[in-house]
């Protein structure tokens, strides 16, 4: 900093600024981050001390002076009573330290204690409560002013909606921090990877993202969670943090048990160490420890910067970071098609987890990162939950080391991938025939909305996929007639992947299990468990120790298991911790030669279980072989599990014409517009050859939609499929059971109902709606003729409504309408 000329300060200042502001705005309004919070702490660091040196540039607006976020503009906002602040943090002890020098030169005296808890990574919420009721949840915002967000919090089922009790104030406010617990942003994620869609970089962002979305029923499906830390208010009867606490987890709000009153900054620096590895036990990311001042009056003495209080700090534990060696990269293919590259690790501990994954989100980032095969990098785990790769050690680099490739086929189709324009992420094409892609479509199909087969679920789509017995919809009503062929068939779910090259692998601990005899797979499972953290290499070579202490066929046993590894050392397959090639462990159980020739180097790649290979490769193999090699087959479909199936199957026969018309996954026809134009057409032929005018006539049906109609029924294969959908008896026509309408009174009008009705219930007002000739909505959209307006209408639905210029009725207007 000294050796800047005052010029290059003010330069310097203002780039900060910028640079600052800019991170802000993605953490605060777009939830994402480019770089982790330690950098950016670094960055606001160093422009505070700047403007500590030049005070002449230090501007009112700079983001030092002021509280990140901003409210948005889709919700009501409402202004704090007292402000929302944020909290000044220190990476190191010595700055802790300075920290309790200064409270105590500000008190004048050593006479107080801290309370300390640990800082959770969510999102910020204040509470107001009148009477014991919850009147109003408000974000921090600018600190000044926040988003009201009452609808969303009240799904957050854990806080109280109201309190009783003699001690309860009139009016007070409580604040916490409502976060995503991290077992449910793992869900949440593990679905979005599955889907297709990136996932969600950490809980804080996830909880952030899901406080502010429109539809509270959506929040209420991610379960949040909230952990309260204040209790604000004019008289509500105590003097200390400690005893507030205490209060709020009497009067039923959740509070961390993780609080603790320390006698000075010894215990406070004792706190933090305790909570260094245990934090990661919690059911919640913490980034660190919030110290207060417990006694109300030293806080008010000790004041507020413009941005901090002065009586407490977060002290903010560095996110750990650990080296390892690449093994290899693999590629998944999403429902979309999308692909996404994954990093196979050496396991290494980090953060309390054994890290052997870690996610390279797209080409851009392998390129940005530079790395080379085999290099080591640097893995962390921060506030992400997903590992990350930070950087390459060139240092460790090997001479010559090669420059990652990307892929340029599909792995799972062999498909030529696609980048769109602007995309990050490259696409498989072959949406009719990519398996990913084809599982995505089926589970349409046989979902709870569409034709509701619940015995067809995600792995035993897979495994019909995998196996060849279904590529379409039409595919699954031929099932019955090859019912015979389907009993032993492998179902398979995570006990294969595939490398790089496409060749298939498989679980470790079963290739372990079929090489070995009277060593069970829960002896096997433990023995891995046990030694996780091991690399794979390492872990065959203790095996072998472990066959001996286990005294069965020590022998027979260790003669395969060496004959196995010598094969693995010697192969040039990539390496992917816990699995390991499939012709590896054929090789060393004998049934094929070492060297793959071209056609074996095919099977190994095309087929997807070790049953298709065992029976659909055309390879002969020894009676001995076939029996070993069962024990690496999954589970197989079972006589009960097929009649379920085929069952559910028969039974979808029945499912009504806008059921088969949604489950056939034309772009942009959703439950409703699929009710829609069943009922305007009756027939499928029908709606094929209407006109683009007789479509667009129809009220709800836009430019879009056609086009997305047109071109579904522009293709050969899809005709071929509703063909073939018919011919087995789906029902592709609207039953005219004709409904005696009480009334033509709402004829053609779209409504909805939103809050709580005195007259109806849900169905009701559904049935009542279409009885007198309307059509029930489900959604807000500007096709909506009006909405009926209950009790507590959301108010974001509400202004999204307005917005969209859609009349807003009462109900008593609208039973007035229909009498
Ligand atoms: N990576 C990025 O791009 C980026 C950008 C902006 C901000 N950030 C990060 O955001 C943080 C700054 O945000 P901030 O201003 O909200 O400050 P902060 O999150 O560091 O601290 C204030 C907040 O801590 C929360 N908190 C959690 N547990 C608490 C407890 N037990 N007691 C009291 N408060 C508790 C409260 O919600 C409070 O509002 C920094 O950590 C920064 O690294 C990162
Ligand atoms: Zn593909």
């Amino acid at each position: 900093m000294d050796n800047l000329s005052r010029e290059e300060a003010k330069k310097r200042i203002a780039d900060l600024t910028q640079q600052i502001n800019y991170y802000n705005y993605l953490y605060y309004q777009e939830d994402t981050s480019e770089i982790s919070d330690f950098e950016f702490d670094q960055l606001l660091e160093e422009l505070i001390s700047l403007e500590q040196h030049y005070p002449e540039f230090l501007s009112e607006d700079s983001p030092s002076q002021r509280v990140g976020g901003t409210v948005t503009k889709i919700f009501e906002t409402a202004e704090h009573s007292v402000r929302m602040l944020s909290l000044g943090n220190t990476y190191s002890e010595e700055e802790l330290k300075a920290f309790d020098e200064r409270v105590a030169k500000g008190l004048g005296h050593r006479n107080y204690s801290y309370f300390c808890e640990l800082k959770f990574d969510g999102v910020a919420i204040s509470l107001v409560y009148e009477n014991g009721k919850l009147v109003r949840a408000v974000t921090r915002g600018d600190g000044y002013r926040g988003d009201v967000v009452t609808e969303n919090v009240k799904t957050i089922r854990n806080i109280p909606l109201s309190v009783t009790g003699k001690d309860i104030p009139e009016h007070f406010e409580v604040r916490g921090e409502v976060f995503l617990p991290r077992k449910e942003f793992d869900k949440i994620n593990k679905q979005r990877l599955e889907n297709g869609d990136p996932p969600l970089a950490n809980p804080r962002n996830a909880a952030s993202g899901t406080l502010k979305m429109q539809d509270s029923t959506i929040v209420a499906k991610r379960r949040l969670n909230c952990y309260f830390y204040q209790l604000l208010g004019s008289d509500i009867g105590v003097s200390k943090q400690y005893e507030a606490i205490s209060r709020l987890e009497k009067w039923g709000f959740n509070v961390s048990p993780t609080y603790k009153k320390c006698r000075d900054i010894t215990a406070v620096l004792a706190y933090i160490d305790e909570w260094r590895e245990k934090r990661f036990r919690m059911p919640v990311d913490t980034d660190g420890v919030v110290l207060k001042v417990n006694d109300y009056e030293q806080q008010d003495e000790l004041g507020y910067t413009a941005k901090i209080p002065r009586w407490a700090i977060a002290y903010k534990y560095q996110a750990e970071s650990a080296m390892t060696g690449l093994l290899s990269i693999t590629y998944q293919v999403g429902r979309t098609g999308a692909i996404t590259p994954v990093a196979n690790l050496s396991p290494v501990s980090l953060a309390g987890t054994t890290v052997k994954r870690a996610s390279l989100h797209n080409a851009n980032e392998i390129e940005r990162l530079d790395i080379h095969e085999g290099d080591q990098v640097l893995v962390e785990k921060g506030g992400e939950i997903i590992p990350k790769i930070t950087s390459v050690v060139l240092d460790e680099r090997k001479a010559g080391s090669k420059p990652i490739t990307y892929i340029t086929h599909c792995p799972e189709c062999g498909t030529l991938l696609e980048r769109k324009e602007g995309e990050a992420k490259h696409f498989c094409p072959n949406a009719d025939q990519c398996p990913p892609q084809v599982l995505g479509r089926i589970e349409h199909f046989v979902s709870k909305r569409a034709l509701d087969i619940d015995s067809l679920g995600t792995e035993r789509i897979r495994a019909l996929i995998n196996h060849g017995y279904v590529s379409t919809a039409a595919d699954l009503y031929d099932l019955p007639q090859r019912e015979a062929d389907l009993l032993g068939l492998e179902v398979t779910d995570d006990q294969y992947t595939r490398c790089s090259e496409g060749f298939l692998f498989i679980l470790l601990k079963k290739a372990l299990y079929a090489l070995t005899e009277g060593i069970s797979q829960k002896e096997i499972e433990n023995f891995l468990e046990a030694h996780e953290e091991v690399a794979q290499m390492d872990k065959l070579h203790r095996f072998q120790d472990f066959i001996q202490e286990s005294g069965k066929k020590v022998r027979e046993n260790q003669k395969r298991v060496e004959i196995f590894v010598s094969i693995l050392k010697e192969s040039a397959f990539d390496a992917i911790e816990d699995y390991v090639p499939v012709p590896v462990v054929f090789a060393a159980m004998g049934a094929v030669e070492e060297t793959l020739t071209d056609e074996l180097k095919n099977i190994f790649r095309s087929k997807n279980t070790v049953h298709d290979i065992l029976v659909n490769s055309g390879l002969k193999f020894e009676d001995e072989f076939i029996n070993k090699a069962k024990k690496l087959k999954g589970s197989t479909f079972q006589a009960g599990v097929i009649k379920n199936m085929m069952d559910g199957i028969e039974a979808s026969k029945n499912q009504p014409f806008p059921k088969v018309l949604f489950a056939l996954g034309i772009r942009n026809i959703g439950e409703n517009t699929a009710l829609l134009l069943a009922d305007h057409f009756k027939t499928i032929d029908r709606l094929r050859l209407a006109s683009d005018e007789e479509l667009l006539e129809i009220n709800g049906v836009g430019e879009t939609l056609v086009s997305s109609i047109k071109q579904y029924f522009s293709q050969k294969q899809n005709l071929e499929i509703i063909d073939r959908l018919k011919s087995h008896g789906l029902q592709f026509e609207t039953k005219d059971e004709p409904k005696t309408l009480e009334s033509t009174k709402l004829e053609g009008k779209k409504i909805l109902a939103s809050g709580k009705l005195n007259h109806f219930k849900r169905d009701e007002i559904i049935d009542f709606v279409q009885s007198h000739g309307g059509i029930y909505s489900k959604s807000v959209s500007k096709n909506l003729d009006f909405i009926i307006e209950g009790e507590d209408m959301g108010p974001s639905k509400k202004e999204k409504a307005q917005k969209l210029g859609i009349k807003l009725i009462s109900e008593k207007e609208f039973l007035q309408m229909i009498s």
